[in-house]
């Protein structure tokens, strides 16, 4: 069985219904710990062979516009570390904590969405707070290689998955970019309407290919 981990009611509700008896969808919450927290629970209940983390995600990047589709085989939790007069301190660089996670799945052969959407492997960056400011973007993932998909479950859903030994993946749909803030260029529909027509393929491309 595959679970797939939703953050929010707002997203749940406008995600055609795949649930069958090999796939079950679920609300885990938004932010790091509530999803965490719903995942290793729903873990617990259901044993399922993968976690699919879906939703709507921030972009910096090149290849990808509103709408398309970031599948997240890596997942960092990004701002976890100290502020002090020198700055922010990540807890990465000073050694104090697993932040990373990367995907154990294969990603050959997985479905490109429907056109005009396109599909781009990338890198996950999971925060408490949205990076609504291009300068902190730039400081964050500057140096990144590649596009970054910024959420704020991935890591913990991953980190989660990690401490059952589930395999795990994210799929998130863009529905804006890492840039100054502003809501009117955000598009919440459109992502969803594209991830809606997007995850089924994928599923049952797991379905088929890794996860009976
Ligand atoms: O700034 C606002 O007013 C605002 C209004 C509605 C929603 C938000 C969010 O930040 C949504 C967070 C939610 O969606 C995911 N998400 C979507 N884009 C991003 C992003 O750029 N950075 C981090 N998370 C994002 C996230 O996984 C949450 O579940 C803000």
């Amino acid at each position: 069985m595959i679970l797939v981990a939703i953050a929010s009611e707002l997203e749940y509700r406008q995600l055609p219904s795949f649930e069958d008896d090999t796939v079950h969808s679920a609300v885990v919450g938004v932010g790091k710990a509530a999803s965490a927290a719903a995942t290793t629970r729903l873990i617990q209940e259901l044993s399922p062979k993968l976690v699919v983390s879906a939703g709507i995600g921030g972009y910096l990047g090149l290849r990808l516009r509103i709408g398309d589709i970031a599948v997240v085989v890596d997942d960092f939790l990004a701002d976890e570390g100290v502020y002090g007069p020198g700055g922010f301190f990540h807890f990465d660089t000073l050694g104090f904590m697993q932040c990373r996670w990367q995907t154990s799945l294969s990603t050959a052969g997985i479905p490109l969405p429907v056109e005009p959407f396109r599909v781009e492997f990338c890198r996950g960056a999971t925060v408490s707070s949205t990076t609504g400011c291009q300068d902190l973007a730039r400081k964050r993932y500057g140096d990144w290689d590649g596009g970054v998909c910024e959420s704020m479950e991935g890591a913990a859903i991953a980190q989660a998955c990690a401490a059952a030994g589930v395999p795990w993946i994210g799929v998130r749909a863009i529905s804006n970019y890492l840039e100054d803030r502003d809501m009117s260029r955000w598009d919440i529909p459109i992502a969803m309407e594209s991830l809606g027509s997007y995850l089924p393929q994928c599923l049952a491309f797991f379905q088929a290919s890794q996860c009976r």
